[in-house]
């Protein structure tokens, strides 16, 4: 893609909110390799899909020849950033963000290059904030910031409105730090735009006005619009059923049946934000699935693209062959690992003692019949297999032949109902 289109595709996919001078932006994107830079708080132990947006936006930015700072927040993981919270946060301790900023290093690192001349780079706000004393922060920087004007942000109104849920003076300067950040970066790195989620529009234009005063730069934001699914809700760790970016939390089979999901309102706008197709090929897959009667092809599209981006081509393949088998009942295929994310999050999962071997019990405490009554009615009718093999009796007794790797037993009822036995060892 040549850099002057860069814009005008970020624009086509709907991935651009606000910008704080667009014309100058697309000049500056046209000429020159420009670097940019976006921040992850480590406020958790992985960041999740909503994250994502800005992750694979730094990713666009680089294979368009620019340069990508990923910035984890030591310093600011540990202030919270106030952005449209209705409550102040909880803070974490020293050691425990420590960790993270390691996590979240490692979980961006894979989607960016090293190598090259516009060779990503990894920053964390503490190498400069550690040692900064309260003197200094609040001469050399808190000097540049109006009070009058920090408290008519959108992003904290709902705080200084209420009495109730207010704002603690710590919370309140945190858009000086993420300020400052800019201005440094832009010091020792030449950084000239910083993009983040709409909600970062006060934070990205405290270090725009920040450098034009302490290093008489003019720099750029540019943000995206925060992700919400078509009943309202925002992709985030706040909300429930977060789906997270590390598989030891979100197992790359539960990540992409998330994607298989999506509601068809939905599809087309994701393939466009989260995958690298171009708009020509996803408008084209959309007028496909126009064309044609019945079920679209764009969730699988979606659903593949996104988890080999995240996971990689081995977990995609895990993931259509965990799907494929469970659907079509043969579980030869399987391998122990697919089992251990089915128990993970795929499917209900319970555990029992070897002693514990009665069929009937199985089906009655897994949640596949209301009590041992109705459990031994569904078995005697042929509703219930093991393994994808019909149950053919209510005597059944588990044995080391239900044991696939020693470990697992898929109970199934009927067409959709499974509990997944793990035997304790
Ligand atoms: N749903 C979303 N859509 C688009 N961008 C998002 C979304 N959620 C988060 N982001 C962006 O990802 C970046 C990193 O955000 P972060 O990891 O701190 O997520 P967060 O869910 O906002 O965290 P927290 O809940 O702790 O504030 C920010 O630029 C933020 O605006
Ligand atoms: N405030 C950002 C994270 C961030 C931190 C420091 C920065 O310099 C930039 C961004 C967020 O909560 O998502």
């Amino acid at each position: 893609m040549t850099q002057a289109s860069l814009m005008e595709d970020l624009e086509a996919r709907g991935l651009i909110a606000q910008t704080t001078d667009a014309a100058a932006l697309s000049e500056l994107l046209a000429k020159e390799q420009v670097t940019l830079y976006c921040g992850f708080d480590p406020t958790a132990d992985s960041l999740h899909i909503g994250s994502l947006v800005p992750i694979l936006m730094l990713k666009r930015f680089q294979q368009a020849g620019h340069r990508p700072i990923a910035l984890v927040g030591g310093a600011t993981g540990m202030i919270g950033d106030p952005s449209f919270k209705a409550t102040e946060r909880k803070l974490n301790t020293p050691d425990v963000i420590e960790g993270w900023v390691d996590k979240i290093r490692a979980q961006v690192s894979p989607f960016l290059s090293f190598e090259g001349d516009n060779a990503a780079v990894m920053a964390n706000n503490y190498d400069w904030f550690g040692g900064m004393g309260a003197l200094e922060f609040l001469r050399d920087i808190g000097k540049h910031f109006s009070v009058n004007a920090m408290i008519k942000k959108e992003a904290v109104q709902q705080r200084i409105n209420r009495d109730d849920q207010g704002i603690s003076y710590t919370e309140f300067s945190y858009s000086l730090l993420q300020g400052y950040d800019f201005s440094e970066l832009n010091r020792r790195l030449g950084c000239k735009l910083q993009i983040g989620g709409s909600d970062q529009w006060g934070n990205i234009t405290a270090g725009t006005d920040l450098t034009r005063r302490l290093n008489q730069q003019q720099v750029f934001g540019l943000t995206m619009p925060l992700v919400t699914k078509s009943d309202g809700t925002k992709f985030g760790k706040t909300e429930s059923g977060t789906i997270w970016l590390d598989a030891r939390k979100t197992s790359p089979y539960a990540f992409y049946q998330f994607w298989l999901g999506t509601a068809d309102a939905d599809v087309y706008k994701f393939l466009r934000y989260f995958s690298f197709l171009s708009v020509a090929e996803i408008a084209a897959i959309e007028a496909a699935d126009k064309a044609r009667d019945g079920k679209p092809e764009a969730q699988r599209i979606l659903a593949e693209q996104v988890t080999e981006l995240v996971h990689g081509k081995a977990a995609l393949a895990a993931a259509q062959r965990i799907t494929h088998s469970l659907f079509s009942n043969d579980l030869s295929s399987l391998t122990e690992d697919d089992f251990a994310q089915l128990a993970q999050d795929g499917l209900p999962h319970f555990v029992l003692n070897a002693s514990d071997d009665s069929l009937i019990d199985a089906v009655a405490n897994g949640g596949l019949a209301k009590s041992k009554s109705e459990a031994r009615t569904f078995i005697q009718s042929g509703a219930v297999s093991i393994n994808g093999n019909k149950a053919d009796s209510i005597e059944h007794r588990f044995t080391a032949e239900d044991r696939l790797f020693g470990r697992f037993s898929l109970l199934k009822r009927g067409k959709k109902n499974y509990a997944l036995i793990e035997w304790q060892v």
